[in-house]
């Protein structure tokens, strides 16, 4: 017999050291993980069997058994679900297929505490094994291949493994756990049993524990064992909503995501009538290292009556909520259903949006009743939620009431005011939901645009993430208040009359001001105008309802689209000494330096690049000594 020798892929190599060194504070999960493993395999085989009843070879009733040793420290589970064939060995036990592994990989610190916890969230599967084991065999038989057709698998060490051809009787597969010495008590039935009841009671396969039988067979030396069923072995989803306890459906969720953080919400619903299915759908605790990856393939475990189809199948989910995690089970799709058919079902479009109903009222339930873990998800999933205007228009304002901002009246950094909370806070008077985009929190808060709204009390939005500004155009209107950009267009003349301070306005040395800053930016700017929106700054630029503001332009160019540029108005603060100045100004040389430095500033103000920071520097600095003077 041929016994190869292997090397681990990179990634797995480091994982596997990691699994090997990390102080682990909880440690058992190798037992769900492992638990886990073989159900999915006895969910496999199922499938296949749907196509090919051959495969169960007699014996369809599926099961994991759990054999201890206590006195040699060995623990070994057999399942006799669809097991592998020696090139699934090598490429399930040898590489890690999981994308953002190596990201995750470099995201490790190297302090072990902060590592494990990083570990707990990637979710690491079948090597947890080497938590509490230091040797690892396992044996395998692919369904419908021939006993001498089978595979074992040995890892001693970090760095290599090896593969050999082996016969074996059943089909399925056997891990075999040598226990590290400070890691005995998983070889203890108490112990053990408790695991497996807390880990795998929603399984719905049995998962049995092998004991000493109560008889003994008189004509063997050999102690003769029989095997008790520990779990409940009914799927969750198929129980009544009433029976199950929160840390039942907390561990489920651990189960199918492979997952060891506890969700934040879940919402259990069975469906009957002209569509039936039951749907389980849960809200993770944490987002994925890959969520911003949409190559990657995610969604619902989809089960047709009762029978495991598929892992992620991203049809019965939009775009932006793909972070939901669960189980459906619908009784209505055909068994042989494949994802090309799943695109085109009515009956997918119908779960869909009734899912999507779901799962908001999941969140606006979760936003009202716990506003810790609201806050949580905010964070975690916020920025994916905010594709939902653009992609579902049924459900905008739904949506856009689950989204949170920072305001002018926010304390601190985080956003936590919705729509809702910002309309209640309207003025008597205020028609409009009023937004300011910046590249940072902190150019938000000091911009020139701000200065009026602070004047007059009016809240205003201060939007700094990349897509914010795509995203409120998408939701254009809340409670039927329009949302509008305070660096465009007119502002309500009744809510800033109070900004306009007649007593220091100098009329005739303004309109003066005004034709010469037109005549002399007249290739610049589409017109000049006093302004409503300044109260400290002497200028500042204002685009059109419908223009491209900076911002969105900066981030189409950096796309590589040419965007034509429209020019803006340009507002002065007639009460400005610099706009004064300008107005009695009779050299024409100065009211150029001038009106360029006007123009710069409010370029400035609007997070625009200038054409010619030099020669501002040069034009301040005349300014200033001139002032010294
Ligand atoms: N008992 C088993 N029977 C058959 N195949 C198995 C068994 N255990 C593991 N495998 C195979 O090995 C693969 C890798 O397992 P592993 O637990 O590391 O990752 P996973 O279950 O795919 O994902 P996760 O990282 O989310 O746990 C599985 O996808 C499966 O194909």
């Amino acid at each position: 017999m041929t016994v190869e020798t292997h090397g681990f892929q990179t990634e797995a190599k480091q994982l596997l050291h990691l699994m090997i060194h990390s102080l682990y504070s909880n440690r058992e999960i190798f037992l769900r993980e492992l638990i886990s493993n073989a159900s999915d395999a006895a969910d496999k085989l199922r499938f296949e069997a749907l196509a090919d009843a051959s495969l169960y070879d007699n014996d369809s009733d599926l099961r994991i058994r759990i054999d201890l040793n206590p006195d040699d420290g060995i623990v070994t589970i057999h399942d006799n679900g669809v097991g592998m064939s020696k090139e699934e060995v090598v490429e399930n036990l040898g590489t890690i297929a999981k994308s953002g592994t190596s990201q995750f990989l470099q995201g490790l610190s190297g302090d072990q505490k902060k590592d494990a916890q990083l570990i707990g969230q990637f979710g690491v599967g079948f090597y947890s094994a080497f938590i509490v084991a230091d040797k690892v065999v396992v044996e395998t038989r692919r369904a419908g291949a021939a006993a001498d057709q089978a595979v074992r698998w040995t890892c001693e060490g970090e760095a290599e493994y090896t593969i050999e051809d082996i016969e074996k009787q059943d089909r399925g597969t056997t891990i075999t756990l040598y226990l590290k010495d400070d890691a005995l008590e998983f070889a203890s039935e108490l112990r053990v049993r408790s695991i497996v009841k807390k880990y795998s009671d929603h399984i719905g396969i049995p998962v049995a524990l092998r004991k000493r039988a109560d008889e003994q067979d008189k004509d063997s030396d050999e102690p003769t064992y029989d095997y008790d069923t520990i779990n409940n072995a009914t799927a969750l989803w198929t129980r009544p909503r009433s029976e199950i306890k929160d840390d039942e459906y907390q561990e489920f969720y651990k189960h199918i995501c492979h997952d060891f953080v506890t969700p934040l919400a879940w919402s259990h619903n069975r469906v009957e009538g002209k569509l039936d299915y039951t749907s389980l759908l849960y809200v993770p605790g944490h987002a994925p290292v890959d969520l911003y990856n949409r190559e990657v393939s995610r969604g619902l475990k989809l089960y047709i009556q009762r029978t495991f189809i598929m892992d992620d199948a991203s049809q019965f989910l939009p775009s932006y909520l793909r972070f939901i995690r669960g189980v459906l089970d619908s009784n209505d799709l055909p068994l042989n259903v494949s994802r090309e058919i799943l695109q085109h079902s009515p009956a997918v479009d119908s779960i869909r949006s009734a899912l999507v109903k779901r799962i908001l009222d999941m969140l606006e339930k979760m936003a009202k009743e716990s506003s810790d873990d609201y806050r949580t998800f905010w964070r975690e999933f916020g920025a994916v939620l905010k594709e939902g205007p653009a992609e579902d228009f049924a459900n905008k304002e739904r949506i856009a009431g689950l989204f949170r901002f920072v305001t002018t009246k926010t304390e601190g950094d985080e956003a936590t005011d919705s729509l809702a909370d910002y309309v209640s806070r309207m003025k008597d008077g205020q028609e409009k939901i009023y937004f300011l985009v910046a590249d940072n929190l902190t150019s938000a808060r000091n911009s020139a645009y701000l200065e009026a709204f602070r004047k007059n009390d009016i809240e205003v939005l201060l939007l700094t993430d990349r897509l914010d500004e795509w995203t409120i155009a998408h939701v254009a209107e809340f409670e039927g208040k329009e949302l509008k950009d305070i660096t465009k267009g007119e502002l309500e003349e009744s809510l800033f009359a109070d900004t306009e301070d007649k007593a220091d306005k100098n009329d005739s040395s303004s309109t003066e001001a005004i034709e010469k800053i037109s005549n002399l930016l007249k290739d610049k700017v589409e017109s000049v105008r006093e302004t409503r929106r300044l109260t400290d700054s002497p200028a500042c630029l204002v685009y059109a309802e419908d223009a491209l503001s900076p911002h969105m332009r900066k981030m189409m160019e950096a796309a590589g689209q040419k965007m034509p540029v429209d020019k803006p108005v340009l507002e002065i603060n007639a009460s400005h000494p610099l706009v004064r100045q300008l107005g009695s100004e009779s050299d024409e040389q100065r009211s150029a330096e001038l009106t360029g430095l006007l123009y710069d500033q409010a370029v400035l103000s609007a997070g625009e690049q200038l054409e010619n920071p030099a020669l501002f520097v040069k034009r301040l600095n005349q300014l200033l000594f001139e002032g010294a003077a």
